[in-house]
């Protein structure tokens, strides 16, 4: 079974935050992804908007035909949002609003009761959701017994491992995958994923569902061009 590529836009945004135009349009930037292959279409606005700005996703919305992903943490303007565009899914992560970039998964026992509820709203308004986790068998049977639909694996200690012992770096992401599975989730990946480290990941994880890739395919993208890019992800996950 072939895993699905969602591809995060944000790194987009921030070129063109960079002149305050609209160049490149990441609208459209989104509809060549999905035209290039791309099977969803992930941002993960930050509350300091420095690259996805809310208004971004409210104008994605309507335009996009594949899953639309929203990454985030779940404060209350995150979730006001969530639930006005109502996307495939909602995948949610404990970055501190301050974070350069995403750094770990949730403790899923100590803010369960929290993410309970943040989930049965996700649930009440036709919202997969999806937490954002560690490889820790704990997490995931804290994730399980929040009532989320899925998981996200945090990968960056498996990327960051792959060149030193990939067989070493993915054992826990195995474990985690398969006890996720076991317990009725299903299991997404994402951060730092590229080129190199995907298919070991994707030919090791029979139940891994998904991917939501974005720094490295738009570096890729630079040398490559968008389309091949994505084409070549896409052939890493066959
Ligand atoms: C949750 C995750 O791993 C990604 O969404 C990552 O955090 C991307 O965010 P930035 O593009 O701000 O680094
Ligand atoms: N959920 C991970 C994501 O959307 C992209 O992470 P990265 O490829 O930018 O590290």
């Amino acid at each position: 079974m072939s895993v699905k590529l969602s591809v995060n836009i944000n790194k987009f945004a921030t070129i063109r935050n960079a002149r305050g135009g609209n160049n490149p349009d990441i609208l459209k930037v989104a509809l060549d992804c999905e035209r290039f292959g791309a099977q969803g279409i992930t941002v993960h606005p930050r509350p300091d908007e420095r690259h996805i700005r809310y208004q971004d996703t409210l104008d994605l919305k309507p335009i996009l035909t594949t899953e639309f992903n929203i990454e985030g943490r779940p404060d209350y303007r995150f979730m006001e949002m969530v639930l006005k565009i109502k996307p495939a899914q909602c995948t949610l992560v404990p970055d501190a609003p301050q974070a350069i970039t995403s750094n770990a998964g949730w403790d899923t026992i100590k803010n369960k009761e929290f993410l309970q509820n943040i989930i049965a709203e996700l649930r009440k308004a036709g919202i997969r959701s999806s937490i954002f986790v560690d490889p820790d068998l704990a997490m995931i049977e804290g994730a399980a017994a929040i009532g989320t639909d899925r998981i996200e694996l945090y990968t960056e200690a498996y990327a960051s491992g792959y060149h030193k012992k990939r067989e070493e770096a993915i054992q826990p992401y195995l474990e985690a995958a398969k006890l996720a599975h076991s317990l009725g989730l299903g299991v997404n990946a994402g951060h730092d994923l590229d080129l190199d480290n995907l298919k070991y990941l994707k030919d090791s994880m029979p139940e891994l569902a998904e991917v939501s890739i974005g720094h490295a395919l738009v570096c890729d993208a630079l040398y490559l061009g968008l389309e091949n890019t994505i084409q070549q992800y896409l052939r890493q996950l066959r």
